[in-house]
């Protein structure tokens, strides 16, 4: 905004300020739509306190440890947006996502100024608490925006000029914002310019950030203009298993969606079976819907040792009921104990171990996630122990470390353990205990060094006295098992469900759950937790009007639920009828290829290798 137009709007603001809080009235035209909304948000919350307190410092330490990943990705920006600011004598501002105030860096004169009016780090500008302001609105609703002088709620803060932009992470929940703030006159599009672009940059660090620690997840990028690719200004997609699972604003732009839209759909439907031949390096990809793209796939990051930036302590997931079991499997970890992770399909075991990893002491050496269900009995053992070149004929035929070698410095992940054939339990426990690995067909050994979980949803104990699994590595796996409950008996579920809807699109279209319908929910059983629980939330997001409650009869209409009283045994013996059956379709689609089959009714692979497992 140039000063012409500032200081008409400035007369402007003085109008609608003497319509809304002197008259009582409408503010009138003259006043940017977002702040028209917000005064009336802030009119209709409880009176808001001129004096605003910042939080104890032991409080502050702690809010920033929730938000260090924030943190650290946003570091770049901040310095870069701080010499902006010191120049225009302005001060730069992140916040988590309740809009307190997490750093705050600038210009040597207006700091003690912003300090008067509590513009201060541990202090929350959310819009409830400060009024209308750049930050808690641009939080509030969801986009950059600035707020200038008479447009703040509260008249004290009346001098002052502010542009923020949201941050957000990759499936759509608010991570934080980014603020420049000093005289008003002194903030303008200018400064709304570069928060906008640093705060996309932010998001894109995070995103690919993230995509490399988390194993079995591709980065997909692409953009229109082939010089993009490969710069922050790129589309970026998380892709599992086929299905997207994160997106960045720019992706959502350019296809035409949003994260409702988005999360959950095959990457086929938008780039056509191609996208899964992808490489690193990018090239020309024609969509079905005739679209042409540059693209390019990441898929060796969970692969490879990831360097993670001077990573120490990530926690990527908010706060849960789980924290307790994750801060003693952390002890336990760091003391060399190896920690065995059990629960039911989807509660959540590899989320737990991602946290874990990035709690850890090994936070900065590379996460390496093995899938013993879904390695043919075959290959694990090269797939693991790695092999020498010439070990195998035809297109195996260059050396391979293996997968211990590869976690060498991080924490290896072992999944469906209880799944990995006797021979290879003799071999892995040697090399446990020996601390060294032979590749096949090598003369050589290698030390290895790495923090061990493993995780399967099979009763253990049961597998040794059947003789499936044996003893001693039995033993030697467990040094803690980490029991994850399923989310019918989670104490948590009704504030996890609430988040999850909110992530899910419910935010975005300010759609509410009444508390019967929130109650409706927690008590279902949902056999497949956590996944499940997160694509019944998708779907009902998706289905809803914008702006609706959302009570029990919106449910029933939406997703096909077990009602309260229905007894649990019958719910689950109708409901694994029913899986059965839509496997035996999905199978039959997929003409016997578990894996597209296991796309379709879209639950991970090894699910369905496992629900197939059990049939008779
Ligand atoms: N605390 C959480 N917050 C958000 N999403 C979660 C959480 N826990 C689990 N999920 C989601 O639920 C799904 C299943 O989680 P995860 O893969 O960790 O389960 P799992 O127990 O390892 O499943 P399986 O045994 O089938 O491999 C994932 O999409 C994950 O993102």
């Amino acid at each position: 905004m140039d000063s012409s137009h500032a200081s008409t709007s400035l007369s402007g603001v003085h109008r609608a300020r003497q319509a809304f809080f002197v008259e009582g009235g409408d503010p009138g035209a003259g006043l940017p739509s977002h702040i028209a909304r917000s005064w009336r948000r802030c009119s209709a919350h409880s009176p808001i306190a001129d004096l605003a307190e910042p939080v104890q410092r032991g409080e502050l330490s702690a809010r920033r440890e929730a938000a260090s990943w924030l943190r650290r990705c946003a570091e770049p920006e901040l310095d870069a947006l701080a010499e902006h600011a010191v120049g225009q004598g302005c001060v730069v501002i992140l916040t988590d996502a309740t809009g307190l105030i997490l750093d705050e860096v600038g210009s040597p004169e207006f700091l003690p100024k912003a300090h008067r009016i509590a513009l201060a780090a541990g202090v929350e500008w959310s819009e409830s608490r400060r009024g209308t302001n750049a930050i808690g609105t641009a939080l509030q609703e969801r986009q950059a925006l600035m707020v200038l002088g008479g447009e703040h709620f509260l008249a004290r803060n009346g001098a002052l000029g502010c542009a923020a932009a949201p941050i957000f992470d990759a499936r759509g929940a608010l991570a934080g914002a980014l603020d420049v703030s000093g005289e008003s006159i002194k903030v303008n599009e200018h400064a709304l310019g570069l928060v906008r672009l640093a705060a996309s940059q932010v998001e894109h660090r995070m995103m690919s950030a993230a995509a490399a620690l988390r194993p079995g997840q591709g980065l997909l990028r692409f953009h229109r203009q082939p010089g993009l690719v490969g710069t922050s200004r790129e589309a970026l997609l998380s892709i599992e298993d086929g299905l997207i699972v994160g997106a960045n604003r720019r992706a959502l732009a350019l296809l035409g969606l949003d994260w409702s839209d988005a999360l959950g759909l095959p990457a086929a439907r938008i780039f056509g079976t191609r996208w899964e031949r992808l490489q690193h390096a990018p090239d020309r990809v024609a969509a079905p819907d005739g679209r042409q793209w540059i693209a390019a796939l990441d898929t060796t990051a969970a692969r490879r040792p990831v360097a993670m930036p001077a990573a120490r302590s990530v926690p990527l997931e908010q706060q849960d009921a789980l924290d307790p079991l994750l801060a003693r499997a952390g002890r336990l970890l760091a003391e060399g104990l190896s920690i065995l992770v059990t629960g039911e399909t989807g509660s959540g075991k590899e989320v737990f171990v991602r946290r874990l990893h990035q709690a850890s002491r090994r936070a900065s050496g590379p996460l390496v996630a093995v899938n013993c269900a879904a390695l043919p009995e075959g290959l694990i053992e090269a797939e693991l122990f790695g092999y020498e070149d010439g070990a195998f004929t035809g297109a195996r035929r260059r050396g391979q470390a293996g997968r211990l070698r590869e976690a060498q410095g991080g924490l290896l992940f072992l999944d469906e353990v209880g799944d990995m054939p006797l021979a290879m339990q003799t071999r892995l426990l040697r090399v446990l205990e020996d601390r060294v690995v032979r590749p096949l067909g090598s003369s050589r050994e290698f030390a290895i060094d790495f923090d061990l979980v493993c995780a399967t949803h099979r009763d253990l104990p049961a597998l040794v006295r059947s003789g499936g699994f044996r003893e001693d590595l039995f033993y030697r796996l467990q040094g803690e098992v980490v029991a994850i409950p399923p989310l019918r008996q989670r104490p948590d579920r009704r504030a996890l469900i609430q988040r999850l809807f909110d992530e899910a699109g419910a935010r975005r279209k300010e759609l509410r759950l009444t508390d019967e319908a929130l109650a409706l929910l927690s008590a279902q059983p949902w056999p497949g937790n956590v996944r499940e629980l997160q694509a019944a939330l998708r779907r009902l997001a998706a289905l809803s009007e914008a702006g609706t409650t959302l009570g029990e009869p919106e449910l029933a209409a939406a997703l096909s639920l077990a009602s309260c009283t229905a007894s649990p045994a019958h719910g689950e013996a109708t409901l694994a009828a029913l899986a059965d059956e839509a496997i035996r379709q999905a199978l039959g689609a997929s003409h016997g290829n578990v894996a597209a089959a296991a796309r379709l009714l879209g639950v991970h692979r090894s699910t369905l290798y496992r629900q197939l497992a059990r049939k008779p």
